[in-house]
């Protein structure tokens, strides 16, 4: 069942045109030009309740202006945005009962005061029952570590115990759906794995669905399920990750154990280069389009004994490099042409 359906989500943005020239501090006083910015072209996508979804993209793809839509904090261009069936700008109050929402960047507990103040107040705003409370506290406590740096004002805390401090308050009143915004951002790797495992608990055992922008290709590969990947305001993939790896990365490691010492000399193999070599373990990278690793294999074995081989597959990060650096082409071209049409 969708608990998040997006139906052609548009975004525009309007930035003054700046004037140039004589005295152009003074005419921008004036300036009406305007230029309009699409940060989120017309997407459309469905998340399942209890779903656990990454939604990744280069610097300026559309990611935080859609969770802002998703949130209500921004009111979309065009299209229709339905969270746990809110319409989120128009139903602010309803809806924030049902979503929790961490952004890295930003924190949202009061500065200067102890963290466990603050989730008092949240209290209150959200009219939690003691009771719930005190099972979110008390669980919280538990998996998050809180009791180390809960008394503590907010200003003073490093920034995973921060960050731990924001996802317990953001799930305080029972969410059904959790919108992480860069949530491992600058955090040092066992804070990372911390905030990891939590999130993976709450969404497992509460069912709590969580929709996560991130950086970090270990948060997508420990955590997600299923991705979507956004560039230049557009979905440009929406799939496992595993289908990920097969339809865009095309590229295998077959690392082969040989019965004696490698010897390169009088070796051709079609499709595939030699990466590393290490005594008689070598790691051969080949296109699984042209050559597949038992073809390989078989023509290796016409001079070498072979002891033992795995085929290792392609690391996500790379693939999802690709696929951004293919984006930025198409725009450079893009820009160019337009500059030739001029
Ligand atoms: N308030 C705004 N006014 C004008 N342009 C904006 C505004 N907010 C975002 N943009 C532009 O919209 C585009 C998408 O921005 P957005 O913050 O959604 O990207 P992002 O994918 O979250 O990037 P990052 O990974 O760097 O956080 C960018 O070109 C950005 O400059």
């Amino acid at each position: 069942m969708p608990i998040i359906k997006v139906s052609q989500l548009r975004k525009e943005f309007k930035r003054l045109i700046p004037k140039k020239g004589p005295f152009a501090s003074i005419r921008n006083l004036w300036n009406t030009e305007y230029s309009v910015h699409t940060a989120v072209n017309n997407i459309s996508f469905q998340v399942d309740k209890g779903e656990l979804v990454g939604y990744i993209g280069p610097n300026g793809a559309g990611k935080s202006t859609s969770i802002k839509m998703l949130t209500g904090i921004l009111v979309p261009t065009a299209g229709e945005v339905r969270v746990a069936g809110l319409v989120p700008h128009a139903q602010r109050k309803e809806h924030a009962q049902n979503i929790g929402v961490v952004f890295g960047q930003k924190t949202q507990l009061w500065w200067d005061i102890p963290a466990i103040e603050s989730f008092r107040v949240l209290k209150t705003m959200y009219r939690i029952p003691n009771e719930t409370y005190k099972r979110n506290l008390d669980l919280f406590r538990e998996l998050l570590d809180l009791h180390e740096f809960e008394n503590t004002p907010v200003r003073q805390l490093s920034l995973g115990q921060r960050m731990r401090a924001d996802l317990a308050a953001a799930l305080l009143h029972d969410p059904e759906i959790l919108f992480l915004d860069e949530p491992t951002i600058g955090v040092d790797v066992l804070a990372k794995e911390k905030l990891r495992t939590f999130i993976r608990e709450i969404n497992r055992e509460r069912k709590v669905t969580v929709l996560l922008t991130t950086h970090d290709m270990t948060d997508i590969e420990k955590l997600c399920q299923r991705v979507m990947i956004i560039d230049d305001g557009q979905i440009l993939y929406d799939g496992s990750i595993d289908k990920l790896k097969n339809s865009f990365g095309s590229q295998r490691t077959l690392v082969i154990e040989l019965e004696d010492e490698f010897d390169p000399v009088g070796l051709d193999l079609p499709y595939a280069s030699l990466v590393r070599q290490e005594g008689s373990r070598i790691w051969l990278s080949f296109d699984k389009e042209q050559i597949s690793a038992s073809q390989l294999m078989l023509e290796l074995a016409r001079t070498h004994r072979i002891r033992d081989l795995t085929v290792e597959e392609p690391e996500i990060e790379s693939v999802v490099r690709q696929i951004y650096e293919a984006g930025l082409e198409r725009k450079k071209e893009a820009q160019h042409a337009a500059l030739l049409d001029v």
